[in-house]
């Protein structure tokens, strides 16, 4: 049944989440606080880059379902469902910041006149939904208007958000009263995804495990790696032998330079912050979080052992989004790696296919910025790749050997095979397998 949707907040998951309702029947007010996001999208231009997102805002707002809007009020008292998809960042103590959250909250009470079901999409610590039920009552108008408040979290990936929510493997519901939680279900039911109901508290954390997990298993096979380097293992085996087992499952064994973006450094600090909170010694999760801070810098090593002193030498630096498909450079593993980059005196020549804009407001003038990959590696002592782009995982190796003034590639994805950089004698540093280095011979001979 089509409803009445006000998506508060459209951020990545607000913007994702009102087009993907509105593209499956349901009538979307998407608004936001910040009122230059609104206006870019109201003249149909879409503030993030996410594939297959702009056409299909495009096609729902000319369908007429989807609009948007910063009269925040207004798509409070028009609509039957109010989702909170507002930020969580992390704040200084490492625990979740629900501020916005909060005055969403207060919004919609002082805008609550008649019964209507609270949606909270947004990553929350556990109890949240409770103080959101307290806010909203204390700001409304009539304390005595019933009103529900449901947790809903969010799984969807950047890079493939459209995807995931169309293809929406499990949808959690986690409300006190069952009518509430199955009018959340069946905005969901055309996607004919498994529902999961829980209390809310459940939901809450159903949302933090899930990113704890996998964040576990990424640092987990890093671990795994930088283990076999030490004993000639090669990780992608490794991962490969392991992964075929279904108890253990291939995917997020990924070797690399750590996890980064907007949800796992932030919510594996906001569980490890309400384990402390509870009295409980979250040891695990808190070496999940250590070991991925020291993989951010196992690439600089890496490097430092091929070239020494980094005083005055060029580097270039592929990728800088945190993952391929996105824009998004919150908490990427290049804003560790570029500045000790520049610190220990390197010339930085960046590049990424979609994210220079992003990486303009973090680097500045630290930084030189490249026009392409053969243009950015051009007369370079090495080239680092940071994000597995397409563009990166494809080069012209005899391209790219011959525009390096040092053959010299340290790879934190595992973009290339070993064997295939020794063929265009390419010294290779990758990650969880032994490096291909060239002899001096091999130098004078590539650069003969
Ligand atoms: N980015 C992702 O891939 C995923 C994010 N999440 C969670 O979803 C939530 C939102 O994340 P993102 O969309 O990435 O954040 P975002 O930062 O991209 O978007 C949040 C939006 O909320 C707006 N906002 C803040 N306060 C507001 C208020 N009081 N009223 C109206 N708008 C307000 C901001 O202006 C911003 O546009 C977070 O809790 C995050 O942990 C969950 C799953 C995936
Ligand atoms: O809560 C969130 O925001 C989201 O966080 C992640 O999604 P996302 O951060 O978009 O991207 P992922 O594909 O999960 O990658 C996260 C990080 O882990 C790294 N990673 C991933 C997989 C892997 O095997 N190895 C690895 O290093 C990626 O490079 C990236 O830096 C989760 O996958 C989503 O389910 C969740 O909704």
């Amino acid at each position: 049944m089509m409803r009445t949707i006000a998506m508060i907040g459209t951020g990545y998951v607000g913007l994702v989440n009102g087009t993907c309702l509105a593209h499956i029947g349901h009538q979307v007010q998407c608004c936001d606080a910040n009122l230059d996001k609104i206006e870019l999208l109201q003249q149909g231009s879409i503030p993030i880059y996410e594939p297959g997102l702009e056409a299909l805002v495009a096609e729902n707002v000319t369908a007429g379902r989807l609009s948007f809007t910063s009269d925040i009020a207004s798509a409070i008292e028009q609509s039957e469902l109010l989702f909170i998809a507002v930020g969580t960042p992390m704040s200084e103590t490492g625990a979740a910041d629900i501020s916005y959250v909060r005055a969403a909250a207060e919004l919609i009470g002082r805008h609550l006149t008649v019964s209507k079901t609270i949606v909270i999409k947004s990553t929350v610590p556990l109890g949240t939904g409770r103080n959101v039920e307290n806010w909203i009552r204390m700001a409304m108008p009539d304390p005595h208007i019933p009103f529900d408040v449901v947790s809903n979290p969010e799984f969807l990936r950047e890079g493939s958000a459209v995807a995931d929510f169309m293809k929406m493997e499990r949808c959690i519901v986690g409300a006190i009263r069952p009518e509430a939680a199955k009018l959340v279900a069946d905005c969901f039911e055309p996607l004919g995804t498994r529902t999961h109901f829980t209390s809310p508290e459940s939901a809450e954390m159903i949302k933090y495990a899930a990113n704890a997990f996998l964040a576990t298993k990424i640092s987990f096979i890093n671990a795994v790696a930088n283990l076999c380097e030490r004993y000639g293992a090669d990780v992608e085996d490794v991962a490969r032998g392991i992964g075929s087992d279904s108890r253990i499952g291939s995917a997020f064994l990924r070797a690399g330079i750590g996890y980064g973006g907007s949800c796992f450094p932030k919510d594996t600090h906001a569980l490890s912050w309400m384990a402390d909170q509870a009295g409980y010694e979250f040891g695990l999760l808190k070496e999940v979080i250590h070991t991925n801070e020291e993989q951010k810098y196992m690439l600089l090593r890496k490097l430092v052992q091929a070239l020494g002193d980094l005083h005055g030498t060029k580097i270039a630096v592929l990728g800088l989004a945190f993952k391929p498909n996105t824009d998004d450079m919150r908490d990427a593993p290049s804003l560790a790696l570029i500045p000790a980059l520049v610190a220990a005196g390197a010339h930085v020549r960046v590049y990424d296919p979609v994210a220079m804009t992003e990486a303009r407001k973090w680097f500045g003038n630290s930084v030189e910025y490249g026009t392409g990959v053969y243009q950015t590696i051009s007369g370079c002592d090495a080239c680092m790749i940071v994000t597995e782009w397409n563009e990166f995982t494809s080069m012209d190796l005899n391209q790219v050997r011959q525009l390096l003034a040092k053959p010299i590639i340290v790879d934190g994805r595992n973009c290339y095979s070993p064997a295939i950089m020794q063929e265009h004698q390419i010294e290779y540093h990758s990650i969880g397998r032994t490096a291909t280095v060239n002899t001096e011979a091999n130098y004078n001979y590539i650069v003969s």
